[in-house]
Formats: C-alpha cells, sequence, structure tokens
C-alpha cells in the first residue's frame, strides 16, 4: 500500500460499476467500498432485475394469451395476481444487499455504509469518520429525475413502483422512455389502468420511429392511453389519497399513483467534487479517454458519468473492469467499447445495436439496410409474434452486418448474435460455417440477413 494512505483504492457506490472494480483490485490492492443505500445498488435492487422478474410474470400471461383458441384452453383464467408477484420479487431482491456485503467481506474488501463527501483529493469523509486513499473510484449511479412542477413531491418513481404492495386501479407515468414504457407494459398486463404523457410525439427517441410506432400500437391495443404533446403542470392530492394530474392545456386527471420517468440525473451533489478538484456538467462526472476526472487520482464509472454511450449495467461493470485494470497497469490504451446492444422489455422486446437506421439512411453509398416484416415467418408464426420486424444494416462494399434493430418476442436474444456478429466483423457470407440448432433464433439468421 501506498505510504501515509489508508487505502490504495476507495470505491463510492457499491453497484455493479464500483463491484466490478473493486473485485478486479481486490487481488493486489487495499480497497473500501462506501454505500449508502442498499449493497448491490439499482440494478439488482431498484432496476434491471427486479423489473424482469415481473416482466417474466406478465409476458407469460402474454404468450398464453395468444394461444387462446390455438390450442391452450382457460386463456381467460390466466391473470396477474399483484401481492404473489412482488413476493415472488422480492425472493430474488431479499437476499442481494446480504449477499453483497457478505461477498466483499469474504473477498477482503473492506465496506462502509454511509454517504462519502470529499474533503480533498486524497480524503473523504463518512459520518464522522475519515478516509485516506492513493486513488478513488467514483461509481454512485444516477437517480430519477423529478420535474419541477407544483406538487412535485407526489410524484412516484421506479423504485416504488416495483415495490407496490397491492394492485392500484389507475396510474399515471409522465415520460415516455424505457422506464415508463417498461412499467407501462408491467402495469397494463397486470390489468392497471394506464395513462402516459409525453411532452412530444413519440416513445423511446434513441430507437428508429418506424419501430417505437408500431410498438406504440401495440401498447395502445394493449390498453395503454397516450397523450401526446402534453405538458404536465401541476399534481395535488385528493382527500381520498388518489392524485390529480393537471396539464398545460387545463385537462385534470386523476390516478392513485404518479410516475416521475423523465430521465435519470447522476448522483454526485452529495460529493462536494469541487474539493477534490473534479469537474462535472449536467450528465455527469467529466471523464477523459481512461475514465480519469480533472483530478488525476480519481476515476469515474457507470451512470455517474457524463458520456453519449448508454448508461446500462454491463457497461458500468465493463467500465469499471477497465479501471481497475488501469490502475493496476494491466491496461495502457484509452477504453474502447465494444457495439453497445439495448433492449426495452416491452412485450415483445425493442432491440438495437450498432449503426442505427437514421445513420444508415443518411449514407446509402456506405450502407445497405434490410427491413423486414418477419411475423408471417415460421419462427414468428410460431410464437405468434405477427408484429415482428427486423432490420439489419450491413457496410455495403464489404457486406459485413454494422447494426441491426430488432421488434419481436426473442429481440433480447437475436440482438445478441447480431453483437457479436458486428463485433466479431462477420456478415452473410460467414454464416454457412455454422451449423445453428433448428429451429432457433440462430437458424434464422442466414435469412435475415
Ligand atoms: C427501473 C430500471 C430498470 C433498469 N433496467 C435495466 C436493464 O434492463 N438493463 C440494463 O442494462 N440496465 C438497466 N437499468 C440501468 C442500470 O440499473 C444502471 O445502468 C446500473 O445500475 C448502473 O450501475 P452503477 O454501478 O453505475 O450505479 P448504481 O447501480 O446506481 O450504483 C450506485 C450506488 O452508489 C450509491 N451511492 C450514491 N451516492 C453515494 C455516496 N455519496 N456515498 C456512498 N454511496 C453512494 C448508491 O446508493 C448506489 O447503490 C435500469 C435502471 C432502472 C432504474
Ligand atoms: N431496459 C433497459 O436497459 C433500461 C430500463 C430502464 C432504464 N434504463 C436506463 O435508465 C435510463 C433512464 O430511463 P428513463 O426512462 O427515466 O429516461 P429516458 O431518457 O429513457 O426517457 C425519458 C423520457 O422522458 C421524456 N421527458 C423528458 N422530460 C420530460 C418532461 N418534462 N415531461 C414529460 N416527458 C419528459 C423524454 O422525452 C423521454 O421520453 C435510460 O436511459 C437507461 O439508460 C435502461
Amino acid at each position: 500500500m501506498a505510504n501515509n494512505f489508508d487505502y490504495d483504492v476507495v470505491v463510492i457506490g457499491a453497484g455493479p460499476g464500483g463491484l466490478a472494480a473493486a473485485y478486479t483490485l481486490s487481488s493486489s490492492k487495499k480497497v473500501l467500498v462506501i454505500e449508502n443505500n442498499l449493497w448491490g445498488g439499482t440494478c439488482p435492487n431498484f432496476g434491471c432485475d427486479p423489473k424482469k422478474m415481473l416482466y417474466s410474470v406478465v409476458e407469460s400471461k402474454r404468450q398464453a394469451n395468444q394461444y387462446d383458441e390455438n390450442g391452450l384452453r382457460g386463456t381467460s383464467e390466466v391473470s396477474v395476481d399483484w401481492p404473489s408477484m412482488i413476493k415472488f420479487k422480492q425472493s430474488y431482491t431479499d437476499k442481494i444487499p446480504g449477499g453483497t456485503e457478505s461477498g466483499l467481506a469474504s473477498s477482503n474488501i473492506d465496506h462502509v455504509y454511509g454517504t462519502a463527501q470529499f474533503i480533498d483529493q486524497h480524503t473523504v469523509l463518512v459520518d464522522n469518520n475519515k478516509y485516506q486513499s492513493k486513488q478513488f473510484i467514483i461509481a454512485t449511479g444516477a437517480k430519477p429525475s423529478i420535474p419541477e412542477i407544483p406538487g412535485a413531491e407526489l410524484f412516484d418513481t421506479s423504485t416504488e413502483f416495483l415495490a407496490m404492495p397491492s394492485k392500484p386501479d389507475s396510474i399515471g407515468i409522465v415520460g415516455a422512455g424505457y422506464v415508463a414504457i417498461e412499467i407501462a407494459n408491467i402495469a397494463i398486463e397486470s390489468g392497471i389502468k394506464v395513462d402516459i404523457f409525453q411532452h412530444n410525439d413519440r416513445i423511446l427517441s434513441g430507437f428508429p420511429a418506424e419501430f417505437t410506432g408500431k410498438l406504440a400500437e401495440l401498447l395502445e391495443k394493449k390498453g395503454v392511453t397516450f397523450h401526446w404533446n402534453s405538458s404536465v403542470s401541476q399534481l395535488q392530492g385528493t382527500p381520498d389519497g388518489s392524485i390529480t394530474l393537471s396539464t398545460n392545456d387545463q385537462q385534470t386527471y386523476t390516478f392513485n399513483h404518479v410516475f416521475a420517468a423523465v430521465g435519470r440525473g447522476a448522483n454526485i451533489e452529495s460529493l462536494h467534487l469541487d474539493k477534490a478538484g473534479v469537474q462535472s456538467n449536467h450528465g455527469g462526472v467529466i471523464v477523459n479517454q481512461y475514465q480519469q476526472s480533472t483530478a488525476n487520482n480519481i476515476f469515474a464509472i457507470g451512470d455517474a458519468v457524463s458520456k453519449s454511450i448508454p448508461k446500462l449495467t454491463p457497461v458500468a461493470s465493463y467500465e469499471g473492469r477497465y479501471v481497475a485494470d488501469f490502475i493496476l497497469e494491466r491496461k495502457t490504451d484509452p477504453i474502447i467499447f465494444p457495439a453497445i446492444p439495448h433492449t426495452v422489455f416491452a412485450g415483445p422486446e425493442l432491440s438495437q445495436v450498432g449503426v442505427t437506421l437514421n445513420e444508415a439512411k443518411d449514407d446509402p453509398q456506405k450502407y445497405q439496410i434490410k427491413n423486414q416484416s418477419v411475423g408471417s415467418w415460421y419462427s414468428y408464426h410460431r410464437v405468434l409474434d405477427d408484429s415482428a420486424q427486423i432490420a439489419t444494416i450491413t457496410d455495403g462494399e464489404q457486406g459485413t452486418l454494422v447494426g441491426a434493430v430488432v421488434l419481436s418476442s426473442n429481440a433480447e436474444e437475436l440482438i445478441n448474435y447480431f453483437t457479436e456478429m458486428i463485433n466479431d466483423r462477420k456478415g452473410a457470407k460467414n454464416l454457412p460455417d455454422q451449423i445453428p440448432v433448428y429451429p432457433s433464433a440462430a437458424s434464422d439468421l442466414s435469412y435475415l440477413m
């Protein structure tokens, strides 16, 4: 350990990013992890994992209903029992904080509960204790942004949604990004009335409009009401505990809960970054190509960073492993990100990776687009996925795959195959080398390309 410091590396935040860094460093460095909420961070406690447990339940119901009159009896009886579904989720989430703490202890990683704030470039304060370290990794993640309107304190967030002990009759959701669409789908499939208020006229702005339009239509068919170009101006509590939501065009609506889903902002206010010479902007901590902040002994990773690439769990852990390897001098080159796939779990799923459809359309000399409605293909007909649509984008000259968009019930798996092909610089000509399982998502790849 470096002289005069308590630790070699202090990691602030025990989410997927911080933990990936801490475990990689632990074999040869003295490491402390500081956490001020649930050990494990957002993804396993209030994010991806609990969300996908609820999604798995409602998807089973949706898929059972698809087979109504197609060989399955009793589908009209299939319904979601909200309290049991939440208990199922807790059977996983209840174990996360304790399991994470004991994992740290058994790897000889010190851990302290509390909020870290910098006093100077080498010292943080947690409650009244000071911890000095040669290096720091900021891995404090993000928290939901709340619209600044009268009654804002009445907003709930995705965290409360995923923990609601009983099923409400109705919910309002402000925003139409990842969080809004995923919770809307879980809620509507569970028999909750859902209204979405979106300040423009589309959902999921990072995905191509021809795919998001189709997904919005599917959600509308399920019963979701979209209020397009609608700005929410005020929330007010009512004596019976409901919430009245007003919009700028003088309409009012009443719900049991209203959820803010207008984005997430880096969790950095409590850190007193200025005391350590770390600069930030509205997106989070500013870092260079080595994930290093403006103070060269302080790194930042995951959702706490100001960056244009997606803020996702595998990205946070990838950055955590990179920074640890950089500190251990196993890596000296700037961080390079492979193609990063992303998926909205909305029954069906919408996935995207690589060069976008818009980028490809803007450069027809360079890219070739194959955009196909595949609902009638055997693989999609078998699961009655009539609306399935898949676009592949290839580099015109080489024929290598550079991008893909998938709207289907197996999109999360298919996009992983496409991602592998993009990273391995493969195209249609490489597929005959493979013998996939038939029938499966992989066996469709050669037709899709
Ligand atoms: C509802 C929801 C669903 C999601 N679904 C997916 C999905 O399906 N797939 C996917 O890839 N991503 C998903 N995400 C995003 C994913 O959860 C995040 O990208 C990921 O958790 C980021 O990891 P992180 O380590 O950067 O931060 P976090 O997981 O947020 O961890 C940061 C930790 O730092 C702690 N902390 C903050 N400030 C301090 C401080 N001053 N002192 C001490 N500790 C502090 C926090 O309490 C937190 O535990 C979802 C997010 C949400 C909200
Ligand atoms: N499946 C996944 O991978 C997954 C799931 C959930 C969250 N996440 C991560 O969490 C991040 C945050 O998700 P999110 O849905 O909160 O943010 P988002 O950026 O995906 O969407 C925000 C939405 O709110 C709208 N909006 C913004 N300001 C508004 C306002 N004042 N009034 C009404 N609408 C407004 C935007 O137009 C957009 O539709 C995602 O970007 C993603 O990185 C990922």
